[in-house]
């Protein structure tokens, strides 16, 4: 895979001083599911919104396939749809007409066979003679997903998709941007829940006060969510960890004085029990031990925090 969308030390200062981008690098492959998770204020949307071209970057560089979003924007916005947080639809508009006019916006000719396939792909073709007006929040939802892919970009911006929905409308909207990967569509979303990022991202991309923090494949970040560490500080230093013990997930450190043992929390054992048997057998005497929980706990904690603050 190769990235479609490359970002390079992207910062935004709001006039009146505001740094909302702290210098953003990172790269999004084709075909991917990236999650921006953060808290309220933390940058989503100003990222989106630079990405798109509604707000001019103060510094560096991002290009979509190649294409500079400043000094290329035409192409580069061409390349990208976008989906905002609030549905803002003309109640009064046929759902067919909206994606007819969305092409049009971006100089796409008319194409009635394409706009039937975005409708179908959206579960929207037996609505398109509607008005919007006549849709549930869900249809309406999926409306401006049509709007955004009418005119065939090849990433997808949702900022939020399921802000305020509630749950099996979420479900719902999972479900689209499942179907949307399979047609090959790269996806940005953002999110505040960490169980969304879960359900559809491949990776996921934390950021707080206009830093990336982290960016990390779903599955480990998942599975190290969970963990925690217990140091076992030794009294004599080991050159290698011994036979009985390379059963378990232990690392020493440079010095030899000390083991590191990672275990999953939410596991039905967590294997110290057993660990300081084989420690015992072993002939190995401890000096102390302590845990912790793992940075990606921390940075959780952090963003529940932020979050807190914010409201
Ligand atoms: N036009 C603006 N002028 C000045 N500051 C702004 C402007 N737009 C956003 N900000 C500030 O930039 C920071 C990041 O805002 P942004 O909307 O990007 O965050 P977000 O992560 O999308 O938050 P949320 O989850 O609440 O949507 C916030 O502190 C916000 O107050």
């Amino acid at each position: 895979m190769s990235a479609i969308l490359e970002i390079r030390d992207l910062r935004k200062v709001y006039d009146g001083g505001f740094e909302a981008l702290k210098g953003v690098t990172l790269d999004i492959e084709e075909g991917e599911i990236l999650a921006l998770l953060g808290p309220n204020g933390a940058g989503k949307t100003t990222l989106i919104s630079t990405l798109c071209g509604i707000t001019e970057p103060t510094s560096g560089t991002a290009t979509v396939a190649g294409y500079d979003i400043k000094t290329q924007y035409r192409e580069a916005r061409k390349l990208i749809g976008l989906v905002p947080q609030e549905i803002n639809l003309e109640p009064f508009s046929y759902v067919e007409t909206n994606l007819h006019f969305s092409r049009g916006i971006f100089g796409k000719p008319r194409d009635t066979a394409k706009v039937e396939e975005v409708l179908r792909k959206l579960a929207l073709w037996e609505k398109r003679s509607n008005r919007v007006r006549e849709l549930s929040g869900g249809m309406k939802r999926r409306v401006l997903i049509g709007k955004a892919l009418a005119h065939e970009p090849r990433v997808l911006f949702l900022d939020e998709p399921t802000a305020g929905v509630d749950v099996s409308l979420r479900k719902e909207m999972w479900d689209v941007v499942a179907e949307l990967k399979k047609q090959g569509v790269t996806i940005i979303l953002t999110t505040h829940y960490i169980e969304e990022a879960e359900a559809m991202a491949d990776r996921v991309a934390v950021i707080r006060g206009g830093e990336i923090l982290m960016v990390e494949k779903t599955g480990d970040l998942m599975r190290r969510l969970g963990r925690k560490e217990l140091t076992v500080e030794l009294r004599e230093p080991l050159a290698e960890i011994p036979a009985p013990l390379a059963e378990y997930d232990l690392e020493l450190s440079a010095d030899g004085l000390s083991l590191t043992y990672r275990y999953d929390t939410q596991a039905d054992r967590t294997g110290i029990a057993g660990l300081m048997r084989a420690f015992s057998e072993a002939g190995i005497i401890l000096r102390d031990l302590h845990t912790s929980q793992s940075s990606l706990e921390e940075i959780f904690v952090g963003l529940v925090e932020g979050e807190g603050e914010a409201q």
